[in-house]
Order: structure tokens, then C-alpha cells, then sequence
């Protein structure tokens, strides 16, 4: 059954709504080299978990002819397997042992496991993080270390792996688990168990080693076993996030997984979005033994008196302990993207299987990878870690995000569907004294279809030049040319601003700063509706124009109006120069205000040596360049 159908008509299978017990998530980690792959080999084999006989044929007969078993092989024959869509999930290795299911969710590089993580790929209960003995802790195993407390697995077990090159020695092995133990007490990352071992012999993995008589602890499949099972969530409150409504024979079910708690028949679950109350009359009953109860980790389906439809997304709760309702949030932000995310960018938040339109409100601080300390930024670097404001346009309802459980790991998806972060929500966003609460809303249209509706692309080209340079003139005459070539462009220049707009400003540096951020602002505004904009500032400050470019992210552009101050005061169209001379005017740009000339601008022009409408021609058909939709074929 294809439950991302929706409101498909029944085509059941007997085991469509089969109800089974959840296996634990594991994820293996560590410095490249320390032995990763070698132990997933090992522990497949010893666990008696290779469902391809073939493999565990080879393994057993190279070992028969007395050959070395290279057990990372197993994992290439897997990736192999998955690459050739053999293995349906391609990163998950399900594995079992004294009856109890676990998956180890396979993160090769750091990249991957990364988005592993954090995309609820790996709902991971526990890691294993392998360190070779001999080298001990390395940088990776540092980092990786940070991301396992950041993301919040409540289950770590160090494997020191490679112990036989130790000579399984006792004091050389201890020498390397404290330096371990005390990265990761600095980290304050508790640990579950230190296990000295060797994936390539097989020490203390499934079997305990007659090398290392004095470890009294546990070997790695004992501390895996000790690991409590997802089930434990059973005790939770009830939750489950409403998948689909499926109907078979008039009669419709409510599918979804409970992620928490349980529910029996008889019990009432509140519909979390319309806040509506239901009774459980029926649970997945077809094809399959009458349920009684549903617990955490098992996919199921009610039937609901009243037969109330929620749509996909909704949150089943029961009413004694309801999930948090808020519409701002506070995130922990795991940024995956290239570039850097910026305040007022909007995504859609998936959270399991709800998703929101929301805005990144606010900032709060950027996590320091070197030393885990938080920092104000305006900014959130590449594959940087952050706390970031969310606003919704309507409430959501959700439990903070919890370690090993999938409580509140949201997933930030962009308008091309690419998950661009991790976004664990904390909690609600507590307004600080003055701030306003503000929910801005993105538009649904996109840029590459406003742009063939309108035949060119939105830019935002930005001339900074001395009073009198000729700014003014030269964007109205571009404005024109621009036109008639069917290009509408606006105009938005510093005198017309400040006539309405920037009324209330004068000329001193924190009030042309203010100036240009609303300039700024507005251009930015107009070129997401996929207008052109040339904006004519004097914007006198390097660093001030730095911050337009932030400001006005993709298609800003700047332009330099490079006539000599001679050359303006000369021409001098509005007599300021003059006034300012003589002390009239004061702070006047160039005469007693710096000027920083741009260092790289994207266009200069100087009015000095070109008449105004060669001047105007060559903005025309630089701006024309850049905006123009060629033709596909
Ligand atoms: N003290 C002082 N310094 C600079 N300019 C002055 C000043 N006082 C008035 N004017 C007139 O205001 C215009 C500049 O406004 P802008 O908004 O472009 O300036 S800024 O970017 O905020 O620096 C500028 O217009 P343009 O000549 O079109 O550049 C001036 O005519
Ligand atoms: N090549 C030219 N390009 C632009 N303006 C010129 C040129 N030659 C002379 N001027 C004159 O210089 C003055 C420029 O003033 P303006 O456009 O208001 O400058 P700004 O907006 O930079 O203060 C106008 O009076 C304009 O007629």
C-alpha cells in the first residue's frame, strides 16, 4: 500500500497495517581509518545477522583456508547492493540479536552522517563511536563527539577498537580510554561504556576476549543490549502525527505510527489542529488480528467515533497531556546549506508529517564548532549550528525535541524541496521586552516564474557616487532606455526617499546608515517581486554598502558613478557644494563627510569623459545584460 497515496482507495495487503515491534537505531561513528567499517562487518557476522548466505559463505570459507577476513568488505558489498537498489533503504542495516531488532544507520562520510542525523534518518537511541586504540582521540572523533551531545543521543559507548595492536595490554589500553574519557567529560558527554576491543579478531564485539582477561565490562553487544528499547516511549504521553485517512468499505481509518504512549480502544484522542475530540472504536482490525492497544514505535490505523478526517500532518494527543501550541519558536538549527542563512528567509518546516510555511524571525546565537560556545551573529555560516527564532503563520503543535525520540525534529525543506537544515525546536520563543511579535509570510510564486511571466530577472543595482556625480540623471535616462526595451524598471533615488520615506533623517553617519537599510530593504522587497530596481544613494560608507549587499542577497549589484569631486563642485545642480563651502551645509559628502570610493564595483562610470546618454546607454545595456532571460533554445 502506498501510504504517501493520498485518500487512496483500498488496495490492502495483509501486511500493510501489520503491527511490529520498532528496532532500536544505532548509528557508528568515528575518525576514518579507526575501524568503522571492519566492526559493522564484524557485528553483522557475529550477530548472525548476513541475510545473504553468500557473504557469510565467503567470510566462513576464508577463514576455513586460513585467509584474513577483510570484514569492511561485507560493507562494501552492501553498498554495492544498495547502489544497485538491491536493499531498499539505502542507510539502514538492520541486524538482530537475542531477538531484539536493531538498525545501524550507515553514515559514511561526515557530510552524510550529518544529514543522517539531523533529517531523522537516524532516530538514533545510541551511538557507537570507535576509536583507534593506538592513535586515540583524533579531530574527527572530536566533531563527531560535539554533533552526538548537540544532536542529544542519550547513548554513547566508545568501542577502542584495534586493542590486538596494544597486545592487548592493560595499562596501554587504560592510557588511551582516560584520554578518551576526558574529551569527552570536557564535551560533558556521559558514557555508557568504555569497551576495549579488536572488530578484526573479534574481541569483546558478540564474544568475550580470552585476550583481556582482567575487562570485567561488558562486551559491545552486552552494552547494545542495555540500550533501552524505543518501546520505553510507551509511557509518554500519546502522539500520533496522522499519515493518511484511508477508507475500505465505507469505513475509514485514521493511519499513522505512534511515536508515544499508547491507546486502546475506548480511549479519547483529541484531532491536535481543530482541537477535536474522537473515541478509538477500532484499531487496524483487518487482515490481520483485532488490536487491542497501539504502542510507541508501531504504524497502525484507528477508526474514529465520531468519524471525524483529519487531514495529513494533524497530531493525535490524548487530552490529559496535550503537546505545545505556539507559532513562534526557538530552534536549534543544524544549516546544511552553502550559503549562509539570513534573517527573514523563508522555508517549510516538516515535522513529521505536518509541514508550515515559516520565517526565520531572529538569529539568537551561532554555536562556536572549536569551543561549543554561543556567540551573537547576524548571520549562520555554512554548515554552521545555530539558535534561530521560527514564526508560523499559525500555531503548531509539537513536543520539544527530545534525545533519541522524534519528538521535535523538524527538517527545514527550501521551495526547490532540498532540506537545507536540521531544525530541532526547543520551545516557544519568549518575546524579549519591546520586540513585537511578527510573523512575516514568503510568497508561493517563484522567482523563475515570475521572471518568464515578466521576460527579464529582478535585480537590485546600487549607484554610489558623490553629490552631483550624476546618479539621478543617469538611472531616469537608463529607466527610459530600459523601457522601451521592455523592461520596467524603478527608480529609487536618495532625494525622493528622503522627501517621504526617510523623512525624518539627516546626514549624520547613523542616519545615512538608516537610509540605506531602508533603501535597502525596499530594494530587496521589490526584487523578490521580480522587479528591476536602480537605487541612487550617495551611500558614502564602504561598510554601509557591505550591509545593502547582505541585505539584497542574490542580484545585487554595484555601481560606482566615478566623477571626480572637481567635476561635481563644478557642476555643483543644486548649489550645495557652494553653501557647504562656506559652512551652510554641514557633513556634506566630500567636502567635510568621507566618501569611500568602491574597490571592485560591478560597473563604474565616469560622467566626467561620457556624455549623459553614453553615460546612460552603458547602464542601460549592463543592467539589460544581467536581467535578461535568454531564450532556452
Ligand atoms: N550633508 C549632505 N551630504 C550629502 N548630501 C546631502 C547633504 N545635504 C543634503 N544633501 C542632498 O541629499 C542627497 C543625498 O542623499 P542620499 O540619501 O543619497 O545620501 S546618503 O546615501 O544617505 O548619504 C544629495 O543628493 P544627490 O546630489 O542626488 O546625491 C544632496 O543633494
Ligand atoms: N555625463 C553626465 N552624466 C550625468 N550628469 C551629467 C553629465 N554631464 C553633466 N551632468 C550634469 O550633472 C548633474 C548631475 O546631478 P545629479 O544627477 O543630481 O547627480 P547626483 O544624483 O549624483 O547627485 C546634472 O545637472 C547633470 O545635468
Amino acid at each position: 500500500m502506498d501510504m504517501n497515496a493520498p485518500h487512496s482507495a483500498p488496495a490492502p495487503q495483509a501486511n500493510a497495517l501489520r503491527l511490529r515491534d520498532a528496532a532500536t537505531p544505532i548509528v557508528i561513528v568515528g575518525h576514518v581509518d579507526h575501524g568503522k567499517s571492519t566492526l559493522i562487518g564484524r557485528l553483522l557476522h557475529d550477530t548472525g545477522s548476513l541475510q545473504d548466505g553468500k557473504l557469510a559463505q565467503i567470510v566462513e570459507s576464508s577463514r576455513k583456508r586460513g585467509l584474513a577476513v577483510e570484514w569492511s568488505f561485507l560493507l562494501d558489498s552492501l553498498q554495492i547492493e544498495r547502489d544497485q537498489g538491491v536493499t531498499v533503504d539505502s542507510t539502514r542495516i538492520p541486524f538482530r540479536m537475542d531477538g531484539r531488532e536493531f538498525v545501524i544507520v550507515d553514515a559514511p562520510g561526515h557530510r552524510q552522517f550529518l544529514r543522517n542525523m539531523i533529517t531523522g534518518a537516524a532516530d538514533a537511541e545510541a551511538a557507537v563511536l570507535v576509536v583507534d586504540a593506538l592513535e586515540g582521540a583524533q579531530e574527527q572523533t572530536r566533531r563527531h563527539a560535539m554533533l552526538l551531545r548537540l544532536i542529544g543521543i542519550s547513548h554513547v559507548i566508545v568501542l577502542m577498537n584495534k586493542v590486538d595492536l596494544l597486545g592487548y595490554d592493560q595499562e596501554k589500553v587504560a592510557a588511551a580510554e582516560a584520554s578518551v574519557r576526558a574529551l569527552l567529560g570536557q564535551l560533558e558527554i556521559p558514557v555508557d561504556a568504555v569497551v576495549p576491543a579488536s572488530a578484526r579478531e573479534g574481541d569483546n564485539i558478540a564474544e568475550r576476549s580470552p585476550n583481556m582477561p582482567w575487562y570485567r565490562g561488558p562486551t559491545l553487544t552486552e552494552a547494545l543490549a542495555d540500550v533501552p528499547a524505543p518501546s520505553s516511549r510507551s509511557n509518554l504521553a500519546f502522539r500520533m502525527p496522522v499519515q493518511d485517512v484511508y477508507r475500505f468499505d465505507d469505513v475509514r481509518f485514521v493511519a499513522g505510527r505512534v511515536e508515544r504512549g499508547q491507546i486502546k480502544v475506548g480511549d479519547t484522542v483529541v484531532i491536535g489542529a481543530h482541537r477535536t475530540m474522537a473515541r478509538v472504536a477500532e484499531i487496524g482490525a483487518w487482515h490481520a488480528p483485532v488490536q487491542a492497544a497501539a504502542i510507541a514505535g508501531q504504524s497502525t490505523a484507528l477508526r474514529l467515533e465520531p468519524d471525524v478526517i483529519p487531514d495529513r500532518g494533524d497530531l493525535l494527543h490524548t487530552p490529559d497531556a496535550p503537546p505545545l501550541r505556539a507559532a513562534r519558536i526557538r530552534t536549534r538549527l543544524f544549516w546544511l546549506r552553502q550559503e549562509p542563512l539570513r534573517v527573514g528567509e523563508s522555508f517549510t518546516l516538516r515535522l513529521a508529517t505536518a509541514e508550515h510555511q515559516v520565517t526565520v524571525a531572529s538569529i539568537d546565537a551561532v554555536v562556536d564548532m572549536d569551543d561549543l560556545t554561543e556567540r551573537p551573529a547576524q548571520e549562520v555560516p555554512p554548515e554552521g549550528i545555530a539558535e534561530i527564532t521560527l514564526a508560523a503563520s499559525e500555531a503548531i503543535l509539537f513536543d520539544p525535541f527530545s534525545p533519541g525520540s522524534s519528538d521535535g525534529r523538524g527538517v527545514l525543506v527550501d521551495r526547490l524541496q532540498r532540506i537545507v537544515g536540521g531544525a530541532p525546536l526547543i520551545g516557544p520563543a519568549e518575546l524579549a521586552p519591546g520586540e513585537r511579535s511578527i510573523h512575516p509570510t514568503a510568497s508561493r510564486i517563484e522567482a523563475s516564474d515570475r521572471a518568464r511571466a515578466r521576460g527579464h530577472e529582478a535585480g537590485v543595482f546600487w549607484m554610489t557616487g558623490l553629490p552631483g556625480s550624476g546618479k539621478s540623471t543617469i538611472a531616469r535616462a537608463a529607466e527610459t532606455i530600459l523601457f522601451s526595451r521592455g523592461i520596467d524598471a524603478v527608480v529609487l533615488d536618495g532625494d525622493t526617499l528622503r522627501a517621504g520615506l526617510c523623512a525624518d533623517l539627516g546626514f549624520s553617519a547613523e542616519a545615512r546608515a538608516e537610509n540605506m537599510r531602508r533603501a535597502a530593504h525596499v530594494s530587496k522587497i521589490l526584487s523578490d517581486s521580480g522587479q528591476v530596481v536602480i537605487a541612487a544613494l550617495v551611500s558614502p560608507s564602504a561598510a554601509e554598502r557591505a550591509e545593502v549587499g547582505r541585505i539584497v542577497g542574490e542580484g545585487f549589484a554595484e555601481i560606482h558613478v566615478a566623477t571626480d569631486l572637481a567635476t561635481c563642485e563644478a557642476r555643483d545642480p543644486k548649489g550645495l557644494y557652494a553653501q557647504a563651502r562656506v559652512g551652510k551645509i554641514r557633513d556634506f559628502t566630500g567636502i567635510d563627510a568621507p566618501y569611500d570610493a568602491p574597490t571592485a564595483p560591478a560597473l563604474s562610470i565616469s560622467t566626467a569623459d561620457v556624455s549623459v546618454e553614453v553615460a546612460a546607454a552603458q547602464l542601460a545595456d549592463f543592467i539589460e545584460q544581467k536581467v535578461r532571460v535568454r531564450d532556452a533554445g
